[in-house]
């Protein structure tokens, strides 16, 4: 029942393949000798630049029902004469800037004006004191990059003060095939840590050992190759996020199907973020169940630091409460699709709520929101999150709903299920 008494249906919603479980089994699975098959992967823009990437690179890629085939390359990376185009792929960029080192020649990765914002200049000096001839044309530490490669020298590295988790895995991702060891510490702060973990277990998964020597210290002995292999990818907790999101709200009590609660992506902490705020989460049958529609008042701080991913959703359902919601440790959402913490503060502002900007993240006070055009920013995970407020707010239009494209192109399609009147 929802607070005024009316029943509330149950929809069962599918989500894709998770994206980033996704493209680090098409790196491993590139990398490797041998024929791997990728089930249930993401198949949306992002991971199209990943493969034709990786096709430039050496690797043939066919879909066949679904299913990714990768006859991988063994290590041996070309340099190819066209430039590598990664649409605005940030894990595809950092994950290919070590990974092209492997190969000897000239290689060139590039993307869209955003991509060209997007920083690498912490990787490039970590792969730069190994010995790698890089250079940013730009001259700005972002791409276009230009890698002159003769293999990846390995060694002794420090990353200090992340702003994204993806260098690290980037740099662990090829450090098998590096000519020396790699060990790699990291001091200061550190971000996003939950995608660091999901880099360790897919290496893990196609053969591969780190020895994690302290928390922040990573061995990778050299000499070591990724094993071809068949393999299932669970569903993408991101894109679930929008649909726990809609359950929160009381649109509807939502069902998610292949989501395991003991998953290593991150984001899961979302679940347990909304049930802390009044929702019911219950697992059954291979997925989850959501339950909302009445959120505990009051002021809650939530550092989203290790799920930035998750800050738009958050920001939306925060809309929805009375109190205040703050977020915390999310200064790295400014280097997203879009600067997501300008674009929330903006958006939410465009609905009557208000909206403050902070150093590290967004003070939101819930209150009465109203109907207004959405500015997508160009960016998925904004358009996806205020699809959800249009849906319990009358008058809410996104612009440019395309860019979903980038993680979830089937997303307007499964929401349609969400909307009133339908069964
Ligand atoms: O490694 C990954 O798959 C990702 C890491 C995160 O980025 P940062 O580490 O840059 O925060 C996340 O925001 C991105 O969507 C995917
Ligand atoms: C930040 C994201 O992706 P990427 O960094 O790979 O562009 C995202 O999907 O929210």
């Amino acid at each position: 029942m929802s607070s005024d008494g009316r029943s509330i249906r149950r929809v069962t919603l599918e989500v894709p393949g998770s994206k980033s479980i996704t493209q680090r089994a098409l790196i491993a699975a590139a990398l490797a000798k041998g024929e791997s098959r990728l089930q249930n992967a993401l198949l949306a823009e992002d991971t199209h630049y990943l493969m034709k990437a990786l096709e430039l690179l050496g690797a043939k890629i066919s879909i066949e029902e679904k299913e990714i085939r990768i006859a991988g390359t063994g290590g041996w990376i070309q340099a190819p004469v066209e430039k590598i185009f990664l649409g605005n792929n940030g894990t595809a960029l950092r994950f290919l800037t070590t990974l092209v080192c492997l190969g000897e020649g000239i290689f060139l990765l590039d993307g869209t004006p955003r991509l060209r914002e997007r920083p690498v200049l912490p990787l490039l000096q970590v792969l730069r004191c190994m010995g790698v001839t890089i250079e940013t044309p730009e001259n700005s530490g972002c791409p276009p990059l230009m890698i002159k490669a003769r293999g990846l020298p390995g060694g002794r590295t420090v990353f200090t003060d992340l702003d994204s988790s993806q260098y690290v895995s980037s740099l662990l991702l090829s450090s098998p095939y590096a000519a020396r060891d790699v060990k790699i510490r990291l001091a200061g702060r550190t971000v996003s840590e939950p995608y660091i973990n999901m880099t360790l277990q897919v290496m893990e998964q196609f053969g591969v050992a780190v020895e994690r020597q302290k928390d922040n210290i990573f061995f990778v002995p050299a000499g070591q190759s990724y094993t071809a292999r068949s393999f299932v990818i669970e569903g993408d907790y991101s894109s679930a996020s929008y649909f726990f999101l809609a359950a929160a709200l009381g649109l509807a009590r939502v069902c998610v199907p292949n989501l395991t609660g003991e998953s290593v992506q991150g984001d899961a902490r979302f679940l347990r973020i909304i049930e802390d705020l009044g929702c019911t989460v219950t697992w059954r049958d291979g997925g989850v169940e959501v339950a909302g529609g009445k959120l505990n008042p009051g002021d809650v701080e939530l550092a989203m630091g290790d799920i930035p991913d998750m800050v738009p959703s958050l920001a939306v359902l925060a809309v929805f409460r009375s109190g205040r919601t703050v977020i915390t440790g999310a200064s790295h959402l400014r280097i997203k699709e879009s600067n997501r913490l300008a674009a929330l503060a903006a958006e939410l502002g465009r609905i009557g709520i208000a909206a403050r900007e902070t150093a590290d993240g967004l003070i939101i006070d819930g209150g009465d929101p109203h109907g207004g055009d959405i500015e997508s920013y160009d960016d998925h995970r904004i358009a996806m999150s205020f699809a959800i407020a249009g849906l319990a707010i009358p008058g809410i239009r996104i612009a440019d709903r395309g860019c979903v494209r980038k993680s979830f192109p089937g997303f307007w399609e499964e929401l349609k299920k969400l909307e009133p009147g339908t069964r």
